[in-house]
């Protein structure tokens, strides 16, 4: 991909769906009884291998338009499929099938692509284990490709030393079989989309604070599902809006779940001018339009529980930082190196190659006013935030970027660089 420096974003735009609510609407829609129909499912590549997953074990899923219909078969309507499942490049997929397919009456083999099969799965094999599944890493590394014998589960207590929604919800959706309560504490809340899905699906899930209780129901039933827009993707315009001169946008309809906001709350505190309008509830998830307009940013401190909330953004977010007066200091977010790529040394390495000052810590990276980038050629790491990430710097960069393999964007925007056209004059 060749980015350009532009003038400046204008527009008003929506953003495609939200990726962790698209999968579980097709993993809840599947193990419901009935039909649910989706409305704006990201038709990103993790989403497409999450519906490939399920048809393989026999579930219906029709894509018409903008329409994705799954025909759930209940809690124990699932087959045993012909051929390994294959996810792709989605740790979403991976990690939440295993809790579901730990307690299945049929044994099947999870397996991806080279970036999955580097990332750590102990984190699942784990806590599936105590609830007395059989799942092993068929490298006898942690990793996948896992294997994963249908077991009776039962349920556990389970104190969780990172805070993960994926490791998270691999224990509830297995909890949906055993007979009685399911209790795990995480450090800080991670996001919530299963927990307030399952529940709209008629499931029984209570939060207090950072623990999540489940309790196993009967059946769960299909419903309809509005998809909001990915604050995820949405945060590489609002970064592209903030540091580009004269320049407003309007966002609408993304999904702002307190769980996932941590990007709009520490722009804020780095003096962005946002502001959230039209804000409602649908299906249980918080949404709004995010208006935004250039600022003039200045650094700041990202630590501790927000972590969570932001994981996926810190690649934007230490782009936005560049453009920031003063330092900004990234903590306790030793996560980002075990994502699609490490992003911490991914971001550090490129950002410095366009001239950034931008230094790598052990749980994150500190980035000092470094607002003169040049554009040059950077490598996206086959990792779709680092990628999206260079192209927004790049934007605001002097001259050209271009960047590497940037094909990996389609895993989670697809339109990104459409979208980008279109509010600007890239
Ligand atoms: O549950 C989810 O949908 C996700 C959880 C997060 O991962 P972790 O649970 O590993 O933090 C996030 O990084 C990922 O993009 C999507
Ligand atoms: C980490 C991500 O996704 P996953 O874990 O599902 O691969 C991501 O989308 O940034």
């Amino acid at each position: 991909m060749i980015i350009n420096s532009i003038k400046n974003i204008k527009g008003n735009v929506c953003v495609p769906g939200d990726k962790s609510i698209s999968h579980r609407a097709i993993m809840l829609g599947a193990l419901s009884k009935g039909i649910t129909n989706i409305k704006g499912f990201l038709m990103g590549e993790d989403c497409l291998s999450t519906i490939s997953c399920f048809r393989e074990m026999g579930i219906t899923i029709d894509i018409d338009d903008s329409l994705v219909t799954v025909h759930g078969k209940g809690l124990h309507g699932l087959k045993k499929p012909n051929k390994e499942l294959y996810v792709g490049n989605s740790g979403t997929t991976l990690r939440l099938l295993s809790g579901l397919l730990a307690p299945q009456e049929f044994d099947c083999i999870l397996t991806g692509d080279d970036s999955i099969k580097s990332r750590p799965m102990r984190r699942i094999i784990e806590p599936l284990t105590k609830m007395g599944a059989n799942i092993v890493s068929i490298g006898n590394n942690d990793k996948a490709p896992l294997k994963i014998t249908g077991s009776n589960l039962h349920n556990i207590t389970y104190e969780s030393l990172v805070s993960s929604a994926q490791v998270k919800s691999c224990i509830i959706l297995a909890s949906l079989y055993t007979e009685n309560e399911t209790k795990i504490i995480e450090p800080a809340l991670s996001r919530n989309h299963t927990e307030l899905m399952l529940n709209y699906f008629g499931g029984n899930i209570t939060i207090h604070d950072s623990t999540i209780i489940s309790t196993p129901v009967a059946e769960l039933y299909g419903k309809d599902i509005i998809v909001p827009g990915d604050i995820s993707s949405a945060a590489f315009l609002i970064v592209a809006c903030l540091i580009t001169k004269n320049s407003e946008l309007l966002i609408r309809d993304v999904g702002i779940n307190p769980t996932r906001d941590g990007i709009i709350r520490v722009l804020k505190s780095m003096n962005a001018n946002i502001s959230l309008l039209n804000e409602k509830v649908i299906n249980g998830e918080l949404v709004a339009d995010i208006k935004v307009k250039s600022s003039n940013l200045k650094g700041t401190i990202i630590d501790k529980d927000i972590i969570p909330t932001l994981i996926d953004e810190i690649p934007v977010i230490a782009v936005a930082a560049c453009f920031a007066e003063g330092k900004t200091i990234i903590k306790d977010a030793a996560e980002l190196k075990v994502k699609e790529s490490n992003r911490i040394e991914a971001m550090v390495t490129e950002l410095s190659k366009m001239n950034a000052d931008i230094l790598a810590t052990e749980d994150g990276m500190i980035i000092s006013h470094s607002p003169q980038l040049t554009g040059t050629t950077v490598n996206s790491y086959n990792d779709h935030r680092v990628a999206m990430s260079l192209a927004v710097a790049g934007l605001a960069a002097q001259g050209t970027t271009e960047i590497l393999d940037s094909s990996c964007i389609d895993i989670s925007f697809p339109s990104f660089y459409d979208l980008l056209k279109n509010i600007s004059n890239l």
